[in-house]
């Protein structure tokens, strides 16, 4: 299914300060970029898509997927994915078991193995099912964790910084990956950087926030 995204008016202030005003659609498998300095609200915006926007700021406006209101969604309905710069895996468990954790609970327990398999041929890991993901390079991290998040089947990809500590040539292919993805999938993307590469390579439209 396609899915598009309308940040619908949205205006987010603090102490009197409007900080965020922006409407803009984020058309399926498409990437809006969103640039500013330190400071301008880059993650303001992304707090209030996944509905975590501290209790000192007032927002006013929509955020449409598919015409419907996602912020009248409870944050865990809401089916929005992120990928963040540290997106660490959990140590204590294998590769397998990390991924297990993105499955949805509706996925039964009998099924689960050969979907953990398969997202892992999916990422290029095959048998990597039981490894500590400290064996893993920081590309294979960064695969692990994309496909994570996917497997719980998000409607909207949100990335803050995502390829940020990954070396150039990593960066560039996790991105194409990320991209590919949710132009496969047909799934909005939200992508905040500081990094124009990052924007080129995403080819969307580009928001840029000021202070
Ligand atoms: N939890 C919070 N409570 C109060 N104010 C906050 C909170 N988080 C951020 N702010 C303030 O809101 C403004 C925007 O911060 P935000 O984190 O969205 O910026 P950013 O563009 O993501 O910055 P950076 O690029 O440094 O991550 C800043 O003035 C910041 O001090």
């Amino acid at each position: 299914m396609s899915h598009e995204l309308h940040l619908d008016n949205i205006r987010i202030s603090k102490d009197g300060h409007e900080l965020i005003a922006i409407d803009q659609m984020v058309a399926a498998g498409e990437v809006l970029s969103v640039m500013g300095p330190s400071g301008a609200g880059k993650s303001t915006l992304l707090n209030y898509i996944i509905g975590t926007l501290p209790s000192d700021f007032t927002a006013t406006g929509a955020v449409l997927l598919n015409g419907a209101d996602l912020c009248a969604l409870p944050s865990n309905q809401r089916q929005v994915g992120i990928l963040f710069q540290d997106d660490l895996l959990f140590p204590h468990m294998s590769v397998g078991q990390n991924l297990a954790f993105g499955l949805s609970a509706d996925v039964r327990r009998a099924d689960r193995p050969a979907r953990i398999d398969q997202a892992l041929t999916e990422i290029g890991l095959e048998g990597f099912a039981d490894r500590d993901p400290e064996t893993l390079s920081g590309g294979q991290k960064a695969r692990v964790a994309l496909m994570r998040m996917l497997l719980s089947e998000p409607r909207v990809l949100l990335l803050d910084e995502a390829f940020s500590r990954l070396d150039t040539e990593r960066r560039d292919q996790i991105r194409t990956l990320v991209f590919d993805t949710a132009r496969a999938r047909q799934l909005p993307v939200i992508m905040v950087t500081h990094d124009q590469a990052d924007a080129d390579a995403a080819g969307g439209p580009v928001f840029y926030l000021t202070d």
